[in-house]
Order: structure tokens, then C-alpha cells, then sequence
């Protein structure tokens, strides 16, 4: 099936936008009146551009407030139409979507409505146009997709149809079951765009927060399943209205839309991209950094012994128990400082993993990082991060030579979790990264106060916890509270993990007395327990599953750790203290200047 992107999905000027999305796979567009009305090129240039870049112009809108109104102001309308049709042969578009009514001018009154529909079609088939009439969801007596198509069918002319769309649709809760009643032929059009379930007015719903299917939490695969039921042929169109894609680049929106599409077309059976490979754990965290002291000192202060040296490269091995971390000093450190820059996932099928990556528009990095490199399949992120696909431990595990060492202590059993800090406009993109191509689960979304900003937050996870994602974002650009990274370690014994990282010259970051204080009044603590996490900076969370006791690491770089006592059945990271964490981190930077 063809696939559009209407040019309101992407910011920059009309020539950016049609680039993006050619080179993201599109095979049509439709054009915003705006981004034409605002492009120095004429009609006739954006048409030979769109065929250059093997786009067609599958749809011109929108055209507004045309139907149920007063005869005098209809033949108004009909002169606006006329001239908009011109303008779309120059185009080369044949379909114009035409939305209901929104004018205090419009009235109550069907059979008008479809009179004056049916002229208008009349004069569209004339220029060889078809007229797709869409409910808008905020429409003054038209707002349902079944009362448009009621209409549609009263005026019986055959240049005339419906254009669905999934917003206007789920945002009202219209039972999209009633598609399946509209003949296929009629629906001339279809626009899919998802959105986060926000309860607010629908207008401003629409215009900011849309984001592109599998992103939000409509059901739009569901609604595509009904419309494909009905025999409808035509393109699935994206119409996102973000104000977050407005100010990010076109060329990484327009892969995530099309991506967004493959998972959709996945869903419904139009499209058969490798199946995932979940993984099944963390094979290593790796470091990027300038210099390796300062991140040696806290990782041997936490427990972990520097085991193995890269054959060929600048890099370290460091392992306690299962948790495996790569300290990386060579070229590519960049001048940040450390960086969490690549994870290792374990995978029962490192080659498959890729291929779906591949399928699903995830940039495939070479296998080998340098000549003498064992081969290890890779991908990037959307945010750059350098996934690599590890089977069999013995899959890079030969490129490190072992170097002598004293054993590790026993306090860190393996990785918590990772928690990646996303670019601002990154966040949705990244749910989706990470549930389609990987095939983690995304939990709910929590939002979390820092100082100075707020952040969002949302874990992906395999089914058995093995791998846990927590993905994180500020909100908005200039928000730099949270480029902080962190590497989550797993203990038993989080008070002795504690202890003896202090011991051992760690410095753990302080919490504020009043934190505990607050502790005391809502958790029922034993005797001596408070005293404990107050001397450690160990925070507290407890849900129906569990406890939750956790501490953090001072920020080397721009990396942290955490070390997590985590119950079996505690199902969350412990957001309740983030605010108190972030506090307390940004605290530390005042006074250090880190
Ligand atoms: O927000 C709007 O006005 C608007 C315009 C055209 C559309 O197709 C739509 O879904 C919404
Ligand atoms: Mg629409």
C-alpha cells in the first residue's frame, strides 16, 4: 500500500519537507495550503520537484467552511473553489479535502450541506478533481466520520467522498466498527496519527499534541483494520500536527513516521519485516571517555576489577558478578568528557536482531570497529546510541585479552537497569525505537519535577526484567538539566554495597535530612534503618510488589551510578525520589562546577 506524509508533519520550508520525505521512502505527500502559500517556487515548480524526487501530490488541502451556509455566501465559496482548483491542476493534485464546517455562518441542515457538496463536486470533476470531505472533530454541526459520510452518501455525487481521519475519530470515541459500513470507493482518503490520551480540548489536542501511529494511545491499528476491510485502495497518510516535529529536523521525522508506518503495516498484516528478537540481557555498558582515571577510581571504588584489555584498542574491560562495563579511551571520546555512548544487548539471534533494525530504518554500523575486531552486528538509536547485538559471550568477549587482577568484590550481581537520557525532541521517537525494533515493552510514561525543569520518563523492559530501558527527557530545548546518564547496578545488599563503596574512597551523593524525615512519616521502617539510609544517601520506594532501596554515585563526566536493592516484585525505578535525586545532583554541580 502507497504511503503519504501530509508537508504539516515536517518543520522547514516546502523543499525540505518534500526531501525529507522522499529520501524517508515516501511515495506521496500532502500539500499543506500554508507551506505552498509560503514556498517561492510556483505550482508548476513544486510539481516537477515532487516528480524529481518520485513524490506525487496525492492530496491539496485544506479547503474550509464551504457547506450549509446561505446561497450568497455558497456562490462566494464556489468562486474560492474554482480558483483553488486551478491551482491544483498546476499542482498536478487531484483530490482536495474539504473539512467540515467550522463558521458561525454554517448551519444545522443536512440536506444543504450535501446540495451544496454535491455543486461543489460538480465543479471539482470538471477540473478532473474528486472532493474528500472530512469531519473535524471541533466541526460546528459536522464531527463525527458517520455524520460526514451520511452527508456524503445524501449528495450521491461521484466526485464526492470521505477522507477519514484517526484523530477526528478516537479523540471523539466514534466506534470506528462503523467504517466497515462505508463502501471502499467512497473513502477517497485516509490519515493516520495517533496521539497520547490527554483530556483536554480537541482542537488543541489536534493541533500540538498528534504524533505519528504506535506513539500515542489510540488504537489506530485497530481503526486501519476496519478501513482495509472495506476495499479501500488508497494511500495511509500521516497528518501529525506536533508542535515538537515542527522544530526538529525533517530528515530524522520523516524515518520515525516511516517507521511508525512499517510497524503499523506490520500490525495489520500489510508488511512482513523480520520478526523481533527480544534480548534477554545486558552484555556490557561502554564508556567513552577522555581519560580513564577518574572512571576507574569509581568503578573499582564500587566493587568492579578491570579483568581484560582490548587486543587492538584502548579499551578496558571492568566486571563485578554479571555487570560488564567498557571504558573506552580511544579516538572517538568526545569532549564532553564520559559518555555513556554504546550498550551490548545479549540476543538469541544477534543477526535476525539486525535485519529487523535494518527492515525498521535503524542505520546499520559496521560490524567490525577496527580490522582485527571479531564482527558484532550494530545499529544506532535514533539519539546515536551504538546498540550492538551480542550472542554467545565469546562473540567479543576474544577480543579482550585477560589481564591479571584480584577478584572483584561480591557486591554488584549485574545491571539494573540504563537509563538513557533522550535530545528533547527525541522522546516519542524513542518509545517507539525501542518497542518496535528491539521489542521491549514500554511502561507507563511518569513525569518527574527537577529544579529546574520537568522531565518524562518512560521504562522499556523484556518480559523477565533482564533488560530494563528507562528513557528520559526534559521538556523543552533549552533544557539541559538531564544529559546526565547512568549505569543502574544490581545488589543484594544495598546498605553494604554502600558501606563499602564509601570505604573504599567512593563519594555517594548526599541527601537532604528532610528527605528521611518525610521517609519516617509515610514508610513504617524498622529501628536503625532510617539512621542507615540517612548516613548512606540511600533513598526508599515501596509498591505492592516490594521494596525498593537505591543510592547514587557523584557524576563523573556526564555518567552516574546507581545501586539498587530491588524487590522481586517492585515494578517501577523509584520516581517518587527522582525529584529528591535531581535536587541533590544539581546541588553537587553548584558547588563543584561539574
Ligand atoms: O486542524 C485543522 O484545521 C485540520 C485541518 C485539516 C485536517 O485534515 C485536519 O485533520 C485538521
Ligand atoms: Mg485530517
Amino acid at each position: 500500500m502507497r504511503t503519504s506524509i501530509a508537508t504539516v508533519s515536517l518543520s522547514g520550508s516546502l523543499t525540505e519537507k518534500l526531501t525529507a520525505a522522499a529520501r524517508a521512502g515516501f511515495d506521496g505527500v500532502e500539500i499543506f495550503e500554508n507551506d505552498l502559500l509560503a514556498s517561492p517556487l510556483t505550482p508548476e515548480e513544486i510539481r516537477a520537484r515532487c516528480a524529481d524526487l518520485g513524490l506525487t501530490v496525492d492530496l491539496y488541502q485544506p479547503m474550509r467552511d464551504i457547506e450549509a451556509v446561505p446561497d450568497d455566501v455558497f456562490a462566494r465559496n464556489l468562486r474560492r473553489a474554482r480558483h483553488k482548483f486551478e491551482l491544483m491542476g498546476r499542482l498536478g493534485a487531484d483530490t482536495v479535502l474539504v473539512c467540515s464546517s467550522v463558521s458561525p455562518q454554517a448551519v444545522d441542515d443536512d440536506a444543504l450541506a450535501a446540495r451544496q457538496l454535491a455543486e461543489l463536486a460538480e465543479l471539482a470533476q470538471d477540473f478532473g478533481i474528486r472532493v474528500a470531505y472530512e469531519a473535524l472533530a471541533w466541526g460546528r454541526h459536522v464531527s463525527t466520520y458517520d455524520h460526514a459520510w451520511h452527508i456524503v452518501e445524501q449528495a450521491g455525487h461521484p466526485a464526492l467522498g470521505t477522507c477519514l481521519d484517526s484523530f477526528h475519530i478516537l479523540s471523539r470515541s466514534s466506534d470506528p466498527k462503523g467504517i466497515e459500513d462505508i463502501p471502499g470507493e467512497k473513502i477517497f482518503f485516509l490519515q493516520l496519527a495517533d496521539a497520547p490520551l490527554l483530556g483536554m480540548d480537541v482542537l488543541q489536542w489536534s493541533r500540538h499534541h498528534r504524533c505519528f501511529p504506535g506513539q500515542g494511545g489510540f488504537d489506530v491499528t485497530g481503526l486501519v483494520r476496519h478501513v482495509l476491510r472495506t476495499g479501500y485502495d488508497g494511500p495511509l497518510s500521516l497528518e501529525v500536527f506536533n508542535d515538537v516535529f515542527r522544530q526538529s529536523e525533517a530528515g530524522p521525522t520523516a524515518v520515525d513516521a516511516q517507521r511508525s508506518l512499517l510497524v503499523l503495516k506490520e500490525s495489520v498484516g500489510l508488511a512482513e519485516p523480520p520478526a523481533p528478537v527480544v534480548p534477554t540481557g545486558v552484555a556490557f555498558a561502554e564508556l567513552l571517555t577522555p581519560d580513564a582515571e577518574p572512571v576507574a577510581a569509581v568503578l573499582s571504588a564500587l566493587g568492579f576489577a578491570r579483568t581484560a584489555r582490548h587486543r587492538g584498542k584502548p579499551v578496558d574491560l571492568w566486571q563485578q558478578g554479571q555487570a560488564r562495563v567498557l571504558v573506552n579511551t580511544g579516538g572517538a571520546a568526545r569532549r564532553e568528557g564520559v559518555q555513556l555512548a554504546a550498550i551490548g544487548l545479549e540476543s538469541p539471534d544477534p543477526a535476525a536482531a539486525a535485519r529487523r533494525a535494518e527492515a525498521l530504518l535503524a542505520p546499520v554500523l559496521p560490524r567490525r570497529r577496527a580490522p582485527e575486531d571479531a564482527p558484532l552486528d550494530a545499529v544506532a538509536a535514533p539519539d546515536g546510541t551504538e546498540l550492538f547485538f551480542c550472542g554467545a559471550p565469546s562473540n567479543w568477549r576474544g577480543d579482550f585479552e585477560d589481564v591479571p587482577h584480584t577478584p572483584a568484590a561480591t557486591s554488584v550481581t549485574g545491571v539494573d537497569h540504563l537509563a538513557l537520557t533522550q535530545p528533547w525532541h527525541h522522546f516519542d521517537e524513542a518509545t517507539l525505537f525501542h518497542r518496535s525494533v528491539l521489542g521491549l515493552d514500554p511502561q507507563p510514561s511518569v513525569d518527574v519535577a527537577d529544579p529546574y525543569g520537568l522531565l518524562r520518563s518512560r521504562a522499556v523492559t523484556n518480559a523477565d526484567g533482564s533488560v530494563r530501558i528507562a528513557l528520559t527527557v526534559g521538556a523543552a530545548p533549552g533544557d539541559d538539566t538531564v544529559h546526565d546518564r547512568h549505569i543502574a547496578l544490581a545488589t543484594d545488599d544495598v546498605v553494604t554495597a554502600a558501606r563499602r563503596f564509601r570505604e573504599a574512597g567512593g563519594r555517594l551523593l548526599p541527601v537532604p535530612a528532610n528527605y528521611y524525615d518525610d521517609l519516617a512519616a509515610r514508610f513504617d521502617l524498622t529501628d536503625g534503618e532510617l539512621e542507615t539510609y540517612r548516613e548512606l544517601g540511600i533513598l526508599y520506594d515501596r509498591d505492592a510488589g516490594g521494596a525498593f532501596r537505591h543510592c547514587y554515585t557523584r557524576t563523573v563526566g556526564r555518567v552516574f551510578f546507581e545501586l539498587v536493592q530491588r524487590d522481586d516484585g517492585y515494578r517501577g525505578y523509584g520516581a517518587p525520589n527522582a525529584p529528591v535525586r535531581l535536587a541533590a545532583q544539581h546541588a553537587v554541580r553548584a558547588v563543584t562546577g561539574g
